[in-house]
């Protein structure tokens, strides 16, 4: 796998690199499951193909703001077994963006994604086959929030089971008006799968996840902020043929923790990732990493050159 720039540079110059690699390592080796955990990824990946239908499409723009869309609208974009090998080689491309600083997750035709598609539920309903495919989408949404960009999930429409996983994948959740975020496993006889418990424990909380899942509550917009759960709300548009609104509100939120150069929007979320998942003195000596790719960097020069006052 090809690095981004940012961790090429400490591949090469990192003085206490050991702690750097094996950081690396996780993130690029797909990061939780591996052949040693019996994680055959040819396998799972041959399976998932069979079930057909929709896509993951990515735009990359010259912003540095790609947009990734989740494209199932026959069936409110539920998850294929296709769409999750798509979304796999999506977060591959985007791991490889050297240019790129922010990324926005949103659905298809106003909604955002109702989860798993059932039909390839019911054809892969034995406890093996879901196992091998919630590994497999943990490893790939694992990537996608470990990605050296700031991620926000567009909240349109419903978000449920496997799709309200998917928005705590992102580093951001904004809300539009109208629009739920649902847990809605327990009503399937399922809890989440794809890393979305473990991930909603770290967003919200104990508490508030064992209310989440325990009632399977709807978070609205209001609810989503009181909780945390929520960063933004949006107002939805009322008409369709303003659809993109949403998306260009979304981007002007995005763009004020984006601005700036490429190289420095990364070092922000590695060192903000390593501080969420590494201990501290780990997390620390991560952060020194990162300060040197950027120290004496083109922009820090400029800025010195500059003689930058921040009034
Ligand atoms: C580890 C991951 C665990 C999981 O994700 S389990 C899956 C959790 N998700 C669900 O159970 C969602 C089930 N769907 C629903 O509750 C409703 O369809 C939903 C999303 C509220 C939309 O309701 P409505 O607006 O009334 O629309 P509708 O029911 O007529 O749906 C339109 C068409 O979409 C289809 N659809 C919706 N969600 C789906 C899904 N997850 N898998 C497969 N097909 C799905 C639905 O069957 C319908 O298709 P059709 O028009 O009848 O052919």
């Amino acid at each position: 796998m090809v690095l981004c720039a940012v961790r090429r540079h400490l591949l090469r110059n990192s003085s206490n690199g050991g702690v750097w690699v094996r950081l690396l390592q996780r993130q690029s080796s797909g990061c939780v499951y591996s052949s040693i955990h019996g994680f055959n990824q040819e396998e799972i990946t041959e399976k998932l193909q069979a079930f057909a239908g929709g896509s993951i499409d990515l735009h990359k723009q010259e912003s540095g703001i790609a947009v990734l869309t989740v494209n199932n609208p026959s069936r409110m974009n539920a998850f294929s077994g296709s769409m999750m090998v798509d979304l796999e080689e999506k977060v591959s491309q985007l791991e490889n963006w050297t240019d790129g600083k922010g990324l926005i997750v949103q659905g298809a035709a106003g909604t955002f994604c109702s989860g798993s598609d059932l039909n390839a539920v019911r054809a892969i309903s034995n406890p093996q086959d879901g196992m091998k495919m919630c590994m497999f989408m943990q490893n790939t949404l694992t990537r996608l929030l470990r990605l050296p960009l700031i991620s926000v999930a567009l909240v349109e429409g419903r978000a449920l089971g496997g799709g309200a996983e998917l928005t705590t994948a992102c580093d951001f959740r904004l809300m539009a008006s109208g629009s739920v975020i649902q847990f809605v496993h327990k009503y399937m006889g399922l809890v989440p799968g794809w890393g979305g418990a473990a991930r909603l424990v770290r967003i919200v909380g104990s508490q508030n996840s064992l209310k989440l899942l325990g009632g399977a509550l709807k978070v609205d917009p209001d609810f989503g902020l009181q909780i945390g759960l929520a960063d933004g709300v949006l107002t939805a548009p009322q008409v369709k043929e303003e659809a993109g609104i949403l998306l260009q509100q979304a981007e002007n939120w995005l763009s004020h923790y984006t601005k700036g150069p490429a190289p420095v929007i990364q070092a922000v979320k590695q060192v903000v990732l390593s501080g969420k998942e590494l201990p501290l003195a780990e997390a620390m000596r991560t952060e020194k990493d990162v300060f040197g790719t950027v120290w004496g960097g083109p922009a820090n020069l400029q800025a010195l050159a500059k003689n930058s006052k921040h009034k």
